[in-house]
């Protein structure tokens, strides 16, 4: 069976080990990734990542031309590198690339641009795209609804060095119509890749839904379903919770 074909924008911290669950699944190829500077440019993910073979040619944004995408083709590309990424594959959206962007802090300009790729071609967002969140996110919101008067509070850990609030708990507030300035509370320590809880607090109960990031791979599993479902989609805009909100709906218990 064909591989599929990734590019990876981002060889972070995270980008890193996206690249790492891709190469090590025989499902994918992982073609090429795109990084800002010029560390390891034209080395491969694949050498640097301790295997023996070659994949993952490295490049730089600046390598990218209008053909970049004509002559280096993938079947999807995956988004793992800053909010400014978005600006770097027009032309692959234009050439109906189907695209996963897994930023999570995206402004109004860079949110509008990646809803126009998908006047193009089929695009997933995610600022967290463990399945676990989206199945805590959709769990909260039956929660909200089985227990409207509850008080509800989300608290977010992440590692030190992390600046912004986590994108993953403002979506969380904003689908519980929730002030995500008063309600989120932000714990930064250590190395910690992240963790979210939902605390729904009762007169004589407590109920938390929490998910733990125990190791960036999980991003790169999310990541590997968001792409195999993508690949397969019309044109237009998806988002993890709606994939297992129907997940959910298939699946309910009947009793
Ligand atoms: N949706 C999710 O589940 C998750 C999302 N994230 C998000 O992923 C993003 C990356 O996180 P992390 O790896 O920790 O960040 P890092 O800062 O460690 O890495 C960012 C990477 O992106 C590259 N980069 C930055 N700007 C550009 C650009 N304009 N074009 C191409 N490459 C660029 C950098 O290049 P260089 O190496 O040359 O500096 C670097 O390789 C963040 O938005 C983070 O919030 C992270 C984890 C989970
Ligand atoms: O920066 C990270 O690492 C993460 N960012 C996302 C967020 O801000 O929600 C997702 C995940 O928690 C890790």
């Amino acid at each position: 069976m064909e591989k599929i074909r990734i590019g990876l924008f981002g060889f972070g911290k995270t980008g890193k080990i996206i690249a790492n669950e891709f190469l090590r699944n025989d499902s994918f190829l992982l073609e090429w990734v795109v990084r800002k500077g010029y560390e390891s440019h034209h080395k491969y993910a694949s050498r640097l990542l301790g295997y023996e073979f070659e994949a993952g040619d490295i490049y730089s944004m600046t390598d990218i031309t209008d053909t970049f995408f004509l002559e280096r083709k993938v079947d999807a590309i995956v988004d793992f590198s800053s909010a400014a990424g978005v600006y770097e594959y027009r032309t692959a959206a234009e050439l109906k690339i189907p695209i996963v962007s897994a930023i999570s802090k995206y402004g109004e300009a860079e949110l509008k641009q990646l809803r126009e790729y998908a006047k193009s071609t089929a695009v997933l967002y995610s600022p967290n795209i463990t399945l676990g969140i989206n199945v805590l996110l959709v769990a909260a919101q039956v929660l909200q609804k089985i227990a409207p008067h509850a008080d509800i509070e989300i608290v977010e850990e992440h590692f030190g060095e992390k600046k912004e609030v986590s994108g993953t708990a403002k979506k969380i507030a904003e689908a519980l119509n929730l002030d995500a300035a008063r309600h989120v509370h932000s714990i930064r320590v250590g190395g910690i890749v992240g963790n979210h809880q939902i605390v729904f607090g009762m007169p004589n109960q407590t109920i938390r839904l929490s998910h733990e990031s125990v190791s960036r791979a999980a991003f790169g599993q999310g990541a590997i379903f968001a792409v195999k479902h993508i690949i397969n989609q019309p044109i237009g805009m998806y988002h993890m919770e709606n994939i297992i909100a129907d997940m959910f709906r298939n699946h309910i218990p009947v009793y």
